[in-house]
């Protein structure tokens, strides 16, 4: 007897726990499948209802599915992840149970409470096999030529493509009792083929326009566990034209997932690079809710804000700007900017946010260091050139003419209610490249004294 406890990979395609539950056994379907959605922890996480409230309809539509396809499932809802390791133990006890097959997560909480569980069934002599799934190498298994875990994205990506090239991963197998599919995961795998076959071709081109909807809008389905990059892979293969941009992007989310792994301590909310701790970061409130409500006075960085707020969205590229705002503009420590993001997001995913603001923080991975600032003139101008992007989501400035939208002059922002700029962006990027000097001659004379 062998149960499969799905966490995050709630999915029917692609997911290895089908094939290692039926090598045990002569049966086609699994023995049991439970599912434990735990709305509690994923609150404690700061996560928001956008990213929680579909992925709870996640669990019912697939236990709904399962149970139509003759598969035995048991759906407790419990409020952390404790609770959901001890039901599980119970069930796999109270079943005799000979192995739990579980998808791997990799967060610390989650690292916790596998190894809770996975002591208590050992001693019951019930295995926990955990499949590797979440990424595509498994993080332990894609380091440097010195065995050390990677912090440059190039050279992980070179790393992973390596691999890639000597052992392509294809898609699980679909089981053959699965003959339908849950709603959202026939949604995902509509979403991702009418992408592949119509947009993807204009991805590389395309994909800083903030005004276009060219990019796949698939994250928030990826962040749920229901598509894989061995699915995008396979996906883009079939097309036969050059994916290699947009496949890269996939290898990112896999990278922060690596770093992630090897360095625990982001979990902790402590930066990548502890020095940058020493940063004065600012946590002044009346700054922090202008920048939440959009209204920091430059045009481009407000409408990414405001459309964030009012449909968990936001452009790669607007994420970049708006992120780097907060931190070398207002000097607001990155860790305010990162909570907000992933209480709003609807493709919240702690590990994909916290590796993108460390990144635009310069707190993270990347050689480049703090010099990285963003212009938020410059940003509006090249990645919104016409001002459609503000014009929606700035609705008061929407009558302003052509580029003057951008930075519109003191008489046409009190005409308009819009604020004045916070800070002029020239005096605070000089600024905040002083304060990270001073931090890393800190932390120099630090480790002399040392
Ligand atoms: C400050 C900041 C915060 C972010 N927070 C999140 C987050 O919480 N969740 C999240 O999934 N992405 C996050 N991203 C990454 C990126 O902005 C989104 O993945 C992307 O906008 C999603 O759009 P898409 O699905 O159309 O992506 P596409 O451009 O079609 O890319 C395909 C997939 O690759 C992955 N991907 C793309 N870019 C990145 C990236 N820079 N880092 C990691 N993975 C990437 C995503 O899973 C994405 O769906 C963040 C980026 C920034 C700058």
């Amino acid at each position: 007897m062998n149960l499969i406890w799905l966490r995050t990979s709630v999915r029917l395609l692609d997911n290895p726990a089908w094939g290692l539950a039926t090598l045990e056994t002569s049966l086609d379907t699994p023995h049991c499948v439970l599912l434990t959605p735990t709305p509690e922890q994923y609150r404690t996480h700061g996560y928001g209802p956008r990213k929680i409230d579909p992925w709870l309809a996640q669990f019912n539509a697939f236990a709904e599915t399962l149970r139509a396809l003759g598969v035995n499932v048991e759906l407790h809802s419990v409020p952390t992840y404790r609770e959901a390791a001890a039901w599980v133990l119970s069930r796999a006890t109270a079943l005799g149970a000979r192995t739990v097959i579980a998808d791997r997560e990799y967060g610390l909480n989650e690292r916790r409470r596998d190894a809770w569980l996975g002591k208590r069934l050992n001693a019951q002599n019930i295995a926990l096999t955990l499949t590797n799934d979440r990424v595509t190498f498994a993080p332990e298994s894609l380091l440097t030529g010195q065995g050390q875990p990677f912090k440059v994205y190039t050279a992980y990506k070179n790393a992973w493509r390596k691999q890639w090239s000597s052992a392509p991963q294809y898609p699980y197998p679909r089981p053959t009792w699965a003959t339908q599919l849950p709603a959202p995961e026939e949604e995902a795998q509509s979403a991702m083929a009418d992408f592949v076959a119509q947009d993807l071709k204009h991805y590389s081109t395309a994909r800083n326009d903030i005004t276009q909807p060219v990019v796949s809008g698939l994250s928030p389905l990826i962040a749920n566990g229901l598509l894989t990059t061995r699915q995008a892979f396979a996906a883009a293969a079939e097309q036969r034209i050059d994916a290699e941009q947009w496949l890269n992007e996939w290898i990112w989310r896999e990278f922060f997932h690596a770093v992630a792994w090897h360095f625990p301590e982001i979990y902790r909310h402590r930066p990548l690079q502890p020095w940058t701790d020493l940063v004065p970061w600012s946590d002044d409130q009346a700054l922090f809710s202008a920048w939440c409500e959009g209204r920091t006075g430059y045009p481009v960085v407000d409408a990414a804000m405001r459309q964030l707020k009012s449909t968990g969205q936001m452009p790669n590229r607007a994420r970049m700007f708006a992120s780097a705002f907060l931190t070398k503009d207002l000097h607001l420590d990155w860790r305010l900017g990162e909570a907000w993001f992933l209480a709003q997001l609807n493709d919240a995913d702690f590990v994909a946010n916290n590796g993108n603001w460390q990144w635009g923080a310069s707190t993270g991975v990347d050689a480049a260091p703090y010099f990285r600032v963003f212009n938020p003139l410059r940003q509006g101008e090249k990645f919104d050139p016409n001002g459609d992007y503000v014009r929606t989501w700035v609705t008061e400035l929407a009558d302003l003419p052509g580029k003057s939208i951008h930075n519109p002059s003191p008489l046409e922002r009190a005409a308009s209610g819009y604020p004045d700029p916070l800070v002029i962006h020239a005096d605070a990027a000089t600024r905040i490249k002083a304060l990270f000097k001073q931090a890393k001659d800190l932390n120099n004379g630090q480790q002399n004294d040392d």
